[in-house]
């Protein structure tokens, strides 16, 4: 269904398609094609099972539609996305686990090899998913200076995933993805900048939203099809390995989750965030 829309919250857009609304809400620009995608699930946009599959499936409407770019952004206070939602690991149903960790799979491949071009507005911290999500769009502009970003897996006394750190490699490089890995580094904005972690950082989250069209726009002059294939040579070792071992990853996390020593560290962790 298509009607007119204002975007609440700091996005501008008037002459927008709506395409959803729910926990995700999602506007196209009619005159530029540009989609925001404004994720809204209260209190951290954890992601679990229900949300991801609206994230993915909204991610594939959109390359049907054949969008020429996307923001993807919170509409929450402070927060843009506290990651994996930590209860879908503890005490776990094996089978909604198991489909859990699928549609992650899915959604981060539709992600990072989205046909259009994607920014990630971060405008509130964003640990580990939400720090993946982040990496996996083609720009990163961050509301600073207040708010972190990084994989803090360690932390939580979990690991991240193979891809997780591959993606991290691509945006830092090897060695700077290893220290803030092993030590679940949390960056400050500017610290984020400085290792290359975003590429901009803005002060309020309108100038963010600007920052993050403009880079869009760099594209109206670029055919699609060009940027596609080369964001494919570019991102191809890194999603390679997920492709091909989906199955013995997915395995993999079952066990780990379901050990003893990892749900102590999870339960620990969910009490100290309660605190
Ligand atoms: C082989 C490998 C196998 C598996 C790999 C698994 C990989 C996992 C990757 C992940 O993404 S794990 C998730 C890691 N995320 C975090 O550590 C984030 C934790 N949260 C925070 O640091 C903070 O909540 C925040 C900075 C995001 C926001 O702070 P604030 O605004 O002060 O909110 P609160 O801390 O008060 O939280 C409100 C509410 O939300 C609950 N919550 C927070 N994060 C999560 C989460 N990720 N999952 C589930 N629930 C979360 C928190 O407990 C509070 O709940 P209340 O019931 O007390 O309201």
């Amino acid at each position: 269904m298509l009607r007119r829309y204002i975007l609440l919250n700091t996005n501008k857009f008037v002459n927008c398609r709506h395409v959803s609304q729910s926990m995700l809400q999602s506007t196209v620009d009619e005159k530029s094609g540009i989609a925001t995608v404004t994720m809204n699930k209260p209190p951290v946009n954890s992601l679990n099972l229900e949300f991801l599959d609206e994230i993915n499936t909204q991610l594939n409407k959109l390359q049907k539609d054949k969008i020429r770019g996307m923001i993807l952004t919170s509409g929450l206070q402070k927060v843009f996305c506290a990651g994996l939602d930590i209860t879908e690991f503890y005490n776990p149903n094996p089978d909604r686990l198991a489909k859990f960790w699928t549609v992650l799979q899915d959604t981060w491949l539709s992600l990072y090899m989205a046909s259009f071009p994607t920014v990630a507005v971060i405008n509130g911290h964003s640990p580990a998913g939400g720090c993946l999500f982040a990496m996996s769009c083609d720009y990163r502009v961050m509301v600073g200076p207040k708010y972190t970003i990084g994989l803090n897996e360690t932390k939580l006394g979990i690991v991240a995933p193979k891809w997780f750190q591959d993606t991290m490699v691509a945006v830092i490089g090897q060695r700077k993805a290893e220290v803030s890995l092993t030590t679940g580094k949390m960056y400050t904005t500017d610290e984020a900048l400085q290792v290359g972690l975003i590429d901009e950082s803005l002060p309020d989250a309108d100038s963010a939203l600007k920052k993050g069209t403009q880079f869009l726009n760099n594209f109206q002059r670029i055919s699609p099809w060009a940027f596609k294939m080369t964001k494919d040579i570019s991102r191809q070792p890194t999603v390679q390995w997920l492709i091909d071992n989906k199955q013995k990853d997915l395995d993999f996390v079952l066990k780990f989750m379901q050990s003893p020593d990892v749900q102590k560290s999870l339960g620990l962790y969910l009490q100290s965030l309660k605190k």
